[in-house]
């Protein structure tokens, strides 16, 4: 049964499916500190969050049981990647399910700004009529600069043109023809600066967007425009702006998120006139919340169960269309890694991984990431997987390197490990997925095989005499080790040769010790792919 924690509010609606389901217990448990978390994160296996936990590496690591880590929303800041990376914990997010409900928002907010709503709001709810204080601006005519145009930057930016605004757009992403085909103007950050009469952020807040708006920004401003932010605190420098807005030049904000939430009491735009604030609602609406709910705990479910999942943060994204592709040999990559690793007898220095074949026109990345965990899995067991097994490698020092070819070499898709250890050992295996077949390994050494990848195989090295077989055989016969199948390569008559069989059970040392001691057999080894 896996357990998993919901340390925010979410919507009860969209985790339904999470309660509902026969293999999981869920616990709401919201406002919690770092202390009270650290305290019971051992018990669950994932943790569901939206912005207000803030996931600390102290409490990634006291969850020892944890695989997932879901953001039921966009932004992962709050979640520390490096410490979930390290140890494993898939971290994905919900980016599709707030975009419009936030696009909205961020127009709710520059509407509200134009025209005075909440400063108009509260004096009237106070008993006077004041109808000279509020005169506001249209939108129809404004250019409206859009700082980030991605999902949510390119809503707002369609919703504009409805308004008669014109669009000036700045996204390194976003090329000459996306912008025409977008009916927007592709312009630097400092045209915009310079003409825009509303500006508005939606980015995420990375080194290069921290105070993206600041002073030099604010100096060049076109004098009476209008600045909203409801990306992440930090994009537009708050102290910054407050000076901007007291000199004139811009005539008012209107921020959603903060640099610290919530704000100090003594925060300057809670109580400056010209600026509107909301408490980081962009995404707070009633669709918005089942779907960010329903889209991160659909993903949940299938991390725990060792499925195929989508929207991993802390994962290199993949095309659906290479995900389609390589997804049917990820069991064959992993399977690999695994035997490679267990023919070795020394610290494994590099891992070379060849592609050949159908696989050689894609992005094969997140297939190496299987077979290397493959590989790191008979060192460090169920702590390796495929969202660390490459930082694994190279914190432990192992160069891994990628191979592609797009010869068939005889298989439409051929994968080769190569393994190189300290000692100068190097172990080679090959397999490919032969339709109606499975998973075979192909190549062991230099030697061709043919042979399923599965349970329980003994790899014997012995020199290419009679009677070897049938020695063999005995042996394993008088200590009830069954044999299912047996593949025999040799390079030439009476030279090295290489004896795989696949057995029914677990080989007992002695028995694979015993093995190893007849007469003209070099080494014996298990390998188990279970
Ligand atoms: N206020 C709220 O409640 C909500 C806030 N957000 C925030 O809104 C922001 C945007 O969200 P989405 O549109 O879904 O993300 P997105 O990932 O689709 O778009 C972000 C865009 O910013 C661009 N970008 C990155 N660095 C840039 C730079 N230096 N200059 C210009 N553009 C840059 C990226 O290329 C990308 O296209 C995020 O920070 C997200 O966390 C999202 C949902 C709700
Ligand atoms: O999705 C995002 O990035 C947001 O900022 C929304 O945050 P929230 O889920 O409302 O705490």
């Amino acid at each position: 049964m896996f357990k998993v924690l919901v340390s925010d509010p979410i919507s009860d609606l969209g985790i339904q499916q999470l309660m509902e389901a026969a293999d999981v217990t869920v616990d709401k448990k919201t406002g919690l500190s770092e202390d009270e978390l650290v305290a019971i994160i051992g018990d669950y296996d994932g943790l569901l969050v939206r912005s207000q936990t803030t996931v600390t590496p102290k409490i990634i690591e006291a969850g020892s049981k944890l695989k997932v880590i879901g953001r039921a929303g966009v932004g992962v800041d709050n979640i520390n990647l490096e410490a979930a990376t390290k140890q494993g914990v898939v971290v994905i997010n919900a980016p599709d399910g707030n975009t419009i409900t936030t696009c909205e928002h961020a127009f709710a907010m520059m509407m509200a700004l134009a025209r005075h709503i909440p400063q108009a709001y509260a004096k009237t709810v106070s008993g006077v009529w004041d109808r000279k204080s509020f005169l506001g601006v249209e939108l129809r005519g404004k250019t409206l600069g859009v700082l980030g145009m991605g999902r949510i930057g390119s809503e707002v930016a369609k919703r504009a043109k409805a308004f008669g605004m014109s669009i000036l757009a700045f996204d390194p992403f976003l090329t000459e023809e996306r912008a025409e085909k977008m009916e927007v103007k592709l312009a630097t950050v400092d045209d915009i600066v310079r003409n825009a009469d509303f500006i508005t952020v939606h980015t995420p807040l990375t080194p290069q967007t921290r105070n993206m708006i600041s002073r030099p920004q604010f100096e060049v401003m076109k004098k009476g425009m209008r600045i909203v932010n409801c990306a992440r605190g930090g994009v537009i420098d708050e102290l910054a702006l407050v000076e901007a807005i007291d000199s004139g030049i811009v005539a008012g904000a209107a921020f959603d998120v903060f640099e610290k939430e919530p704000p100090q009491a003594d925060h300057p735009f809670l109580t400056h006139p010209k600026i509107i604030v909301t408490p980081h609602l962009g995404a707070s609406t009633v669709e918005a919340q089942e779907n960010v709910a329903i889209d991160v705990s659909e993903q949940v479910l299938h991390i725990l169960r060792n499925e195929p999942f989508i929207n991993a943060v802390n994962i290199p994204p993949v095309a659906p269309s290479v995900m389609n592709k390589l997804q049917p040999y990820f069991n064959l990559g992993e399977k690999l890694g695994s035997f490679a690793s267990q023919l070795v007898d020394t610290a494994i220095r590099e891992i070379v991984v060849s592609y050949a074949g159908d696989l050689s026109d894609v992005d094969t990345q997140p297939l190496t990431r299987y077979i290397v965990k493959g590989v790191l899995t008979r060192y460090f067991g169920s702590d390796a997987n495929i969202v660390n097994s490459m930082h694994l490698a190279k914190t432990r020092d192992v160069n891994v390197v990628v191979t592609t070819s797009s010869k068939t070499q005889g298989f439409t898709n051929l994968l080769t490990v190569l393994l190189k250890t300290e000692e100068g050992e190097e172990r080679v295996v090959a397999g490919t997925l032969l339709q109606g077949y499975g998973e075979r390994i192909v190549q062991l050494g230099k030697f061709s095989v043919d042979i399923a990848l599965e349970g329980h195989q003994i790899v014997i090295s012995h020199n290419d005499k009679p009677g070897i077989i049938g020695h063999v055989g005995t042996l394993l016969g008088q200590n009830d080790v069954n044999i299912a199948s047996m593949q025999v390569g040799r390079s030439t008559a009476g030279g090295n040769a290489i004896m795989l069989l696949t057995v029914d059970r677990e080989v007992p040392e002695e028995v694979l010790a015993h093995l190893s001691s007849l007469p003209e057999i070099n080494s014996a080894k298990e390998i188990a792919l279970v």
